[in-house]
């Protein structure tokens, strides 16, 4: 008779590293012996773990949580390309109750990482501009789906390629994403058209501004409509990112460097 053990053994053998995301103390030492690599990853290094990635945002959605961590791992050098990975995690709630293994060459970078690490703006404000653009799609405006459009840092560069819509109420303001009453005011003014512009340390620059970037060559995925698109090639001409509710089908993406990098669905998240 064939043992489970016997069966799924193979799922964690002469696998290269074990990653641990958001381990409590007592599991994380249950690991002291185990002669793999144990990489940690989590919102925070509470345990003072090393090597450790952290997730700027905590990922619901599994894929999401992984990419993030795998991606970090092989840009900070923790993880070579090819190396065996097996991933432990919670999915639902309780305890870890899920493994993963990842061979990290056997999915192409999504730039997840990259998009929170290596923007222009700090990862706090991309961060930030999320979770209002998530906040925003669960509840909408007045219970009314909404959609909107936010582009974090390299401002300057991306006021030079927009042009007003009508008056900015920010103009003399030195307001900040992040700050409770400022994510009132960019959920009221969401409700009308073109993009909030961000700067790099999370000050809002401007409302209401119509994105001119040029579009040629940009490739977002089919059925998306001027806002992506705009959202995209604003990306590729600065070294922006781009944040976008979309109205009609209610998911968050995010753009940099002209592609699409993250989608999240905020009745998950
Ligand atoms: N170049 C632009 N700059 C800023 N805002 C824009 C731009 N183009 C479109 N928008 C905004 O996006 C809104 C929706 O446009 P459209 O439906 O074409 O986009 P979409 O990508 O389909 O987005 P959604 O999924 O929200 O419908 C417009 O009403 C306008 O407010
Ligand atoms: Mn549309």
């Amino acid at each position: 008779m064939n043992e489970l053990r016997d069966l799924l053994g193979d799922l964690v053998a002469d696998v290269d590293s074990v990653f641990l995301f958001s381990p409590n103390a007592s599991f994380f030492e249950e690991f002291d012996e185990v002669d793999e690599e144990i990489v940690v990853v989590g919102p925070e290094n509470a345990l003072d773990a090393d090597p450790f990635v952290e997730l700027p945002i905590d990922f619901t959605d599994l894929e999401g949580r992984l990419r993030f961590g795998i991606e970090g791992a092989l840009e900070q050098g923790i993880v070579d390309e090819g190396d065996e990975v097996l991933c432990v995690t919670q999915m639902f709630d309780g305890a870890e109750n899920t493994l993963v293994r990842v061979q990290t060459n056997d999915f192409s970078p999504s730039g997840v990482y990259d998009m929170f690490v290596n923007s222009r703006a700090d990862a706090s404000v991309v961060r930030d501009v999320f979770e209002v653009a998530i906040e925003l799609g669960k509840k909408g405006q007045k219970g009314k789906p909404v959609g909107a459009l936010f582009v974090v840092g390299d401002a300057g560069k991306v006021m030079n390629k927009s042009r007003p819509l009508s008056y900015n109420p920010f103009e003399k303001s030195h307001v900040h994403v992040g700050d409770p009453i400022v994510n009132v005011m960019l959920k009221e003014f969401s409700r009308l058209d073109g993009a909030f512009v961000i700067s790099d340390a999370g000050k809002i620059v401007s409302a209401y501004r119509y994105l001119e970037p040029s579009a040629e060559g940009v490739d977002i995925p089919k059925g998306l409509g001027a806002r992506h698109m705009a959202a995209g090639a604003v990306t590729r001409d600065t070294m922006a990112t781009a944040i976008v509710l979309s109205e009609s089908d209610g998911l968050v993406r995010a753009f940099k460097g002209g592609e699409l990098v993250l989608e999240i669905d905020p009745e998950e998240y």
